[in-house]
Order: structure tokens, then sequence, then C-alpha cells
């Protein structure tokens, strides 16, 4: 923990304190999900490591981003599968109370203190506040405790992650919006809600409030929500959230925005939308704006650009990981960068010299270097049905210039999905990379718990797998992973 305010002069001048310099070998910028794992591996060759964070341990992922909404998903989530299933009684309308009180749960009340206990456990120093650069590995952080300048004599990972962007349209910043941060850890259902934007976030939240009894209104700019993914995987996201009674106007041009006695009025360019309450959720920013990155030669505001090893080129101690790269927009993917960038740290400053040559020698798919982030990057979409990928779509593989092919299968024909439901539906597509015997580089799943399926082929993406040796890999009966032998029998095989 931080140490106590020094005040060389005795006296209270009421100017925030400055505090003796505290030192380190390695200093991470952040205290989320992935600076919270940076700091664990860079500590593992014996380097000294501070952790400073401002708000609370954990990061958005814990207490405002996916734990938050996937309990507030979960409880529709299943009493849609019980109302799929035969023989089960229909749970009827969610107890919205305690919903959010398992959402409370979830979060911890807000309270960190079980995260800063696991950094004490780690061998890590926490420090609490707000950090700065002030020059070249030189850093203040201000706390409630004074100003509190800290060194880090080896290296710097920034891992500060994103912010909400409001976009700017005309009132919006005046209409007290919500954020995702707002509609997380909401304390009520507003009546009317209106979601501006049609990525991961507008999908999922639609999903959580309408399930919970909001009336939705989802305000698309695009002509389909998930824009980043097979089109398919889109189209039946909207067909679902229309079906479950949310209002989706795609091709929306939003106007204006204006707060007044009876909620938020959206202003389009022909109707006016008004809701108790309005989301935004139109993308995020990395948090670099008020990083004193300026002192050290980049550019405030901008994503820190970094190499597969996580390193600022040019600047040999610094490094970045997460949200605040721009590389990376989810937890798993940025703790995984994390890994990368703690190990190579560990490795290029710490006391273990097989470790620094092997850094020296690591090449591409080596524990040092973050490969997956260009080829095979998993995303799940919460909604219902789910939707899960990983590697490229269709488009993104020709446009990358591959010569690919695609098989695609109806997941309601597999034995395993009638099982689960004689109602069940989804779709799934490979993309197989055709000048190379079929390797799998990219997969899509849409339908009840297809997040659960993800996995493998994550695996085929990762493991370069041709369909040709997935053949071997015999999924088991009735599973609806039997869709593998199927893509293979669709395939020609
Ligand atoms: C609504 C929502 C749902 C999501 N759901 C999922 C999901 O289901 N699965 C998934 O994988 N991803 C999900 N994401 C994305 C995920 O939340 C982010 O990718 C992840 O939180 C990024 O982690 P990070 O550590 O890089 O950043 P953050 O979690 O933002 O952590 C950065 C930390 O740095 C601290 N900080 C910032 N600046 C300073 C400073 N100057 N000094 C000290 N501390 C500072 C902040 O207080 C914060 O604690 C979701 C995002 C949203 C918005
Ligand atoms: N399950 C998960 O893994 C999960 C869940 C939620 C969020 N996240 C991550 O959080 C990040 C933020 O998600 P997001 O949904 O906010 O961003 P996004 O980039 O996925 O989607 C932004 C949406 O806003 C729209 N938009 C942008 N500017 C607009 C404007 N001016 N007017 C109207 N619409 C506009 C875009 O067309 C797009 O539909 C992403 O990196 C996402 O992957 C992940």
């Amino acid at each position: 923990m931080a140490t106590g305010p020094v005040d060389p002069a005795g006296t209270d001048t009421g100017e925030p304190m400055v505090q003796a310099q505290r030192t380190f070998d390695v200093v991470v910028l952040g205290g989320g999900a992935v600076g919270e794992n940076a700091a664990d591996r860079a500590s593992r060759t014996g380097l000294q490591v501070a952790l400073v964070e401002g708000a609370l341990v954990g990061g958005e992922c814990s207490y405002w981003a996916c734990m938050p909404s996937k309990a507030l998903l979960r409880p529709g989530a299943a009493r849609d599968a019980a109302r799929r299933t035969p023989g089960v009684a229909d749970p009827g309308d969610l107890d919205v109370a305690a919903v959010l009180a398992r959402r409370d749960e979830i979060t911890n009340r807000w309270d960190d203190s079980s995260q800063a206990d696991w950094v004490a456990s780690a061998g890590l120093t926490l420090l609490r506040g707000h950090a700065r650069f002030t020059g070249p590995r030189a850093l203040v952080v201000e706390s409630d405790e004074g100003s509190l300048p800290v060194e880090a004599r080896r290296a710097v990972i920034v891992a500060t992650g994103s912010q909400p962007t409001i976009p700017p349209v005309e009132g919006l910043a005046d209409a007290r919006p919500w954020t995702s941060r707002d509609a997380t850890s909401a304390r009520h259902v507003p009546a009317r809600l209106v979601v501006l934007g049609g990525g991961v976030v507008a999908c999922e939240l639609a999903t959580a409030f309408a399930s919970l009894g909001s009336d939705v209104t989802v305000l698309v700019r695009g002509q389909r929500p998930l824009a980043g993914a097979e089109p398919f995987a889109g189209e039946a996201v909207l067909d679902s959230l229309r079906s479950r009674g949310v209002r989706v106007v795609l091709g929306a041009q939003t106007r204006s925005v204006r707060r007044d006695d009876d909620g938020v009025r959206v202003t389009l360019e022909d109707e006016v939308v008004t809701a108790d309450e309005l989301l935004v959720a139109t993308g995020r920013h990395p948090r670099t704006g008020d990083l004193g990155l300026e002192t050290i030669g980049l550019e405030p505001g901008r994503p820190i650009d970094v190499d597969d090893a996580l390193a600022v080129p040019d600047v040999p101690w610094l490094f970045a990981v997460g949200d605040v790269t721009g590389r990376t927009g989810t937890t798993h993917q940025g703790k995984y960068d994390a890994r990368v960038a703690g190990d190579v740290v560990a490795a290029r400053f710490g006391s273990d010299d097989a470790a620094r040559a092997a850094e020296a020698a690591a090449g591409p798919w080596s524990r040092y270097r973050a490969s997956a982030d260009h080829a095979a990057v998993p995303q799940v979409v919460f909604t219902d049905p789910e939707v899960a990928w990983v590697g490229l779509t269709e488009r993104a593989a020709r446009d990358a210039g591959l010569d690919v092919r695609v098989v695609s299968y109806d997941l309601a024909n597999l034995a395993g999905a009638s099982v689960i439901s004689p109602d069940y539906a989804g779709q799934a597509q490979l993309v197989l990379d055709t000048a190379r015997d079929d390797v799998v580089v990219g997969a899509t799943f849409v339908g009840p718990d297809a997040a659960e399926m993800l996995h493998a082929a994550t695996v085929a993406v990762v493991g370069e797998l041709p369909l040709s040796r997935l053949w071997h890999a015999v999924p088991s009966y009735p599973t609806v992973s039997e869709v593998w032998l199927r893509f293979a029998e669709t395939a020609g095989l």
C-alpha cells in the first residue's frame, strides 16, 4: 500500500503533500484484469513490481462490464431455455429485485478488498491513486494521501483500459445518458430504454433489459447489428431481439437528444423516440488522455501502439496491454497479451539468464509473442441466441487475399440439438483456406450456449488444422459438437 504522507516542512498548507519517492523494478499502471495479470507474471523472476490503481482493483470487467452484464443476462437466458424445454413449467417473469441482488453479489458490491488481498498475496505492491508520467520511467501517483513520486528502475507496463465514446450528437452529453457503467450498475429497470449503437454492448444490454421488463428501442446506424460478425449472426440477433418485443430501428440517424420532464427525447430523421433512459453504446476509446504521455513523447488520447511482445517501438522500457492498446477489446485477449508482456518483462529485466536468452530468440507463437491477436481472437456475444466467433469472417478472409470456401450447417438438424429442444435454432459456419488443404481460419456459431462450443474452433484455428485432420476428432453423440462431423461431411469428406 502507499506509504503515509510526508510533510517535510511540518506545516499543513492545505496543498496535497509530497510523499517520499518509492522505487520499484516495474510499475504497472492500471489494476484491471489485464494489469493484474501482467504484474503477476512480471514478478516471477524476482523483480519488484508495483500495481497502481485509481479506482477498483479488478477494473471494468469485474465491476461494470463482463461480470455484472452476464449476471443481468443469465436469468433471462435460463428462463428462455426452460420455456424451450417441453415438460418444464414456465418460470414466468423474472424477479427483478433478485436479479439485481445477484448482480450485486457477483460484483462483490463494488468492494475490491478480496482483489487487493490477492495482489498482496502475489507479492505485488498496490499503490492507490491516479498515475501520470512525469518523464521516462518517472511517475507521480495522486491520491487523497497526497502526491507520491514513483520511479520504475526497469520497465513500465500501461494497462489503463478504455472509456465509453460519446458521439458528438447535439444535446446528447447534456441529456445525462447512461453509459454501460450506469446500465450494469443500475438500481432500477427503466420502463422505457433507448439504446444508441448496434455493437456488442448494445445487443447484450438490450437483451438483458428487455428480459427484465423494459420496453427497449435499439437505434442501429447500419443495416444489421453486430456488423463485425458474419451477416447471418447479426440477422439472427436482429430477429431474436424483435421476437422478444425489442424495437430495432435500422439505418438510424440520430439528429439530436433532449431530456425533459417526460424523459429523454431522441430525434431521428423521421421520428422522435422517447424513453426514460438513453444508453450510449457506441464504442470505447483508450484511456490515455490524462496519463502525462506528452512527457515521454507519446500523444495523449491515442491508443498505445505495441509490437507482438507488447513493447512500444523505440522505447525499450515501455509496454502496454489490454484495451489501452486498441489491439484487444476483451478481457480474455487482454489477459493473453498480459501474460506475454509480463513474461517478456520478467525475461528481459529479471535475473533468469535462460529466460533472457529464450526471449531474445523468440519468434511467433512462442510464449513471448502475442501471435494469436492476428489470427485467432475469440469473441462471444451473450445474446439469445448466443453468437461466438474466432479468426476471420468470410469477408475478412477474402479481403486479406485468402482463397477460401465456406461450409455452413443448420444446427437444428443435429440429434444433440433435438434433445435440447424441439425448437432449437442455430447455425454454424467454417471458413477454410483452400490453398492450405482446407485449414480452418475462421468459425462462427449462433445458437443456445454457442459460447461453450467456440473453444474447439479456437484450437483448430490456432493449430492451423485442416479439415482432413479434424475428421479424426470424433465428437460425442448426441451433442451439438457433432457439427464438426457434419462440417467435414458437408465439405465432401
Ligand atoms: C458492458 C461491457 C461488457 C463486457 N463484457 C465482456 C465479456 O463478457 N467478456 C470479455 O472478455 N470482455 C467484455 N468486455 C470488455 C472488457 O471489459 C475489457 O476488454 C476489459 O475490461 C479490459 O481490461 P483492461 O484491464 O485493459 O481495462 P480496465 O478493465 O478498464 O482496467 C483499467 C484499470 O486502470 C485504472 N486506471 C486507468 N487510468 C489510471 C491511472 N491513470 N492511474 C491509475 N489507474 C488507472 C482504471 O481505474 C481501471 O481499473 C465488456 C465491456 C463492456 C463495456
Ligand atoms: N461479450 C463480450 O466480450 C463483450 C461485451 C460487451 C463489450 N465488449 C467489448 O467492449 C467494447 C465496446 O463495445 P461496444 O458495443 O460499445 O462497441 P462496438 O465497437 O462493438 O460497437 C459500437 C456500435 O456503435 C455504433 N456507433 C458508433 N458510433 C455511432 C454513432 N455516432 N451513432 C450511432 N451508432 C454509432 C457502431 O456502428 C457499432 O454498432 C468492444 O471492444 C467489445 O468487444 C465485449
